[in-house]
């Protein structure tokens, strides 16, 4: 990473101006107002310090008209001074608000356009989004506020360095060499702050995940029965040890570093101060230069004090806003055509290729040389043991991921080849893992189609298909019940109107009411539709499935093999193989795999009368 590598000054440099930017996109008037203030800021120190010096030189000199002058302006720069701070502050929050919204969009607006899977896979990325998230909240507009202090905090210091230096060029010397090794110093104890903030990254991830499982509604269960209580609060200690050794070793490196500047700058300013003291003794300073360099010390070390601060905390932003700036910027994760070709109604089927994958080079091969037909009109049935890449296959089929070998093909054109987000919109599913989205049932299955999000009768005509109509109906606020405990919708007072919490099997009903919504789109994907029904249940939704998507074609994942047997094609996956594939008839009759399977099903059936999954 940038923070341990040699340059460093430049890779931040460079920072500047996206962050600029971003503020400018933001609200153009609004960073013209802060930067306008900054300045403001900048100056008035240094107005002072002269401003004292003249009122002193007045009073010695016995020049009313200076004096009285001079003070004027000392109680008009006094107020400017009072005014712009807080106003500073008030015009920072605002641009805050402003870019905070403005980067949320862009940030999401980017992970949205990740359209495969890999990336969120990445811990590296997990960790990029997670600054990348700090910034769209705050980062980027403290950067900015910090951008505008240092370049002010450089103003006042070089001018008042400058002030001194007219009077006395020693006296400046002894005032630089306080000022200038804290802010070096400062510069170097960021850039290792920075670089322990991305050292932290993977131990707070960890110490999020274990303390989040303690807290859970989800894990709660577990932890109880299971009694992993004490064990989840000693990970998190031990994250958090890590951590605080961490940042334990770089506090004292801040405290020697700070210590040691601190006595440097005394020496420098006591320096500074004798020197411009024998001088006015000998008769080359006047009083009221002992009186500019007192006020030019005061105002100096402010300036540096908060120039160091500001530094310190850009810095972070800055590299926090580098997160930002790697995920904003992303290459597409998955390439896409040039010219993308439309997806046409299914006419003859998807053919699987020779397919080889797998997750990334340092995992094992998935699928090796996987050779299917899906015909159009017609359902697969994709049956085999656990682990075999069935859910993998599927994943493939929505190109979530690519095949690292093989193709497949769409009525003969490559999946790559067609519009991505057309394939999406041709494609149903309802996945192994489905989600349960902490929303109105209304929500949960108006999001498979989100033009029908307000059509009440299209929403329960879905329902209603599943199986679910009746069960939502029944609900304290129907279909507008919130399937969660965790929120509480703002219209509700009372406890008694708080969400509820659905069966397994009634949650995968609505998952199926979500694909129903969607209509007879090209292809249908069914990625064990059956987990927690009963045998009914199951029973009745194959009859409803078959009733809608009669005639689509259809991809359905099972350890049922009644659901199977039910499907116009089965295949076996075995070892990243298809190892068999026909009729149900066919393989039956050839005693193979399936075959084996299916009466190993039957007999399970007929002995104890349960479903072998
Ligand atoms: N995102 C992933 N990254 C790495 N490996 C993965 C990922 N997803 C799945 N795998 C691995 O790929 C293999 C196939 O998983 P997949 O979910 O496709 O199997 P499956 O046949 O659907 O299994 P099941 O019948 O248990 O649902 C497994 O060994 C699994 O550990």
């Amino acid at each position: 990473m940038e923070a341990t590598s040699g340059s460093w000054i430049s890779p931040n440099l460079r920072r500047v101006g996206p962050v600029l930017s971003l503020a400018w996109r933001a609200g153009p008037a609004l960073l013209g107002a802060q930067s306008a203030t900054a300045l403001l800021q900048a100056v008035l120190p240094v107005t002072i310090a002269w401003l004292t010096k003249a009122v002193v030189d007045g009073v010695g000199g016995r020049d009313a008209g200076l004096a009285a002058g001079a003070t004027a302006g000392l109680v008009a720069a006094g107020l400017m001074m009072g005014v712009a701070s807080h106003l500073q502050s008030f015009l920072d929050k605002l641009g805050g608000y402003r870019s905070s919204l403005y980067a949320q969009d862009v940030l999401y607006q980017a992970v949205n356009r990740f359209s495969g899977l890999a990336r969120f896979e990445s811990p590296e990325l997990q960790d990029r989004l997670r600054y990348a998230q700090a910034t769209a909240g705050q980062t980027a507009s403290r950067a900015v506020s910090g951008i505008l202090a240092i370049a002010g905090g450089v103003l006042t210091t070089t001018a008042l360095l400058y002030s001194v230096g007219v009077i006395s060029p020693v006296t400046a010397a002894f005032l630089a060499l306080s000022a200038a090794p804290a802010a070096a110093a400062e510069f170097m104890l960021a850039r290792r702050r920075a670089a322990l903030l991305w050292d932290l990254g993977p131990l707070e991830r960890r110490e999020i995940f274990f303390a989040g499982l303690i807290t859970s509604i989800g894990a709660a269960k577990e932890v109880r029965l299971y009694g992993i209580g004490d064990y989840l609060k000693s990970r998190v200690r031990r994250e958090r040890l890590q951590i605080n050794a961490l940042h334990g070793t770089q506090d004292r490196r801040e405290l020697l570093t700070l210590t040691g500047l601190g006595v440097l700058g005394a020496v420098g300013t006591g320096g500074g101060f004798a020197w411009i003291v024998m001088s006015a003794i000998n008769g080359t300073a006047t009083v009221g230069d002992v009186a500019l360099y007192i006020a030019a010390v005061g105002a100096a070390q402010a300036a540096v004090i908060a120039l160091s601060g500001s530094l310190a905390r850009t810095y972070e932003d800055l590299l926090t806003f580098e997160h930002f700036q790697s995920v904003v910027t992303a290459e597409p994760d998955l390439p896409h055509a040039v010219q993308p070709r439309p997806v046409t109604t299914l006419r003859e089927g998807i053919e699987l290729r020779d397919v080889w994958f797998r997750y990334s080079p340092s995992h094992p091969w998935i699928l090796r040389g996987v050779n299917l037909w899906i015909p159009a009109g017609a359902s697969v049935a994709l049956v085999g043991r656990n682990g075999t890449g069935k859910s993998t296959l599927v994943k493939l089929l929505c190109r979530f991921y690519d095949p690292t070998r093989g193709q497949i093909l769409w009525d003969g054109v490559d999946l790559r080849e067609l519009d991505l987000a057309a394939l999406r919109g041709a494609i149903s599913a309802v996945f192994q893992d489905a989600m349960h989205y902490d929303l109105t049932a209304r929500e949960n299955i108006g999001l498979g189609d989100i033009d029908q999000m307000d059509d009440l009768s299209a929403i329960r005509g879905a329902a209603r298909l599943s199986g679910m109509d009746d069960a939502i109906s029944a609900l304290p606020r129907g279909y507008d019940t919130l399937l969660t405990r965790l929120f509480k919708s703002a219209a509700e007072a009372d406890d008694a109107a708080t969400g509820v919490i659905l069966s397994g099997g009634q949650w995968q009903r609505l998952a199926l009411a979500r694909a129903f919504l969607r209509g007879r789109r090209h292809l249908l994907i069914l990625d064990e539709p059956s987990t927690g029904l009963d045998a009914v249940s199951e029973a009745d939704i194959q009859e409803r499935v078959r009733g809608v998507w009669q005639g689509v074609a259809t991809v359905v994942i099972s350890h049922r093999l009644s659901t199977a047997k039910a499907a116009d094609v089965v295949a076996v996956l075995d070892e990243g193989q298809i190892a068999e594939a026909g009729t149900h008839a066919d393989l039956m009759a050839r005693s193979g795999i399936y075959a084996g399977m299916f009466e190993l099903q039957a007999r399970g059936y007929q002995e104890t009368d349960a479903v072998v999954g």
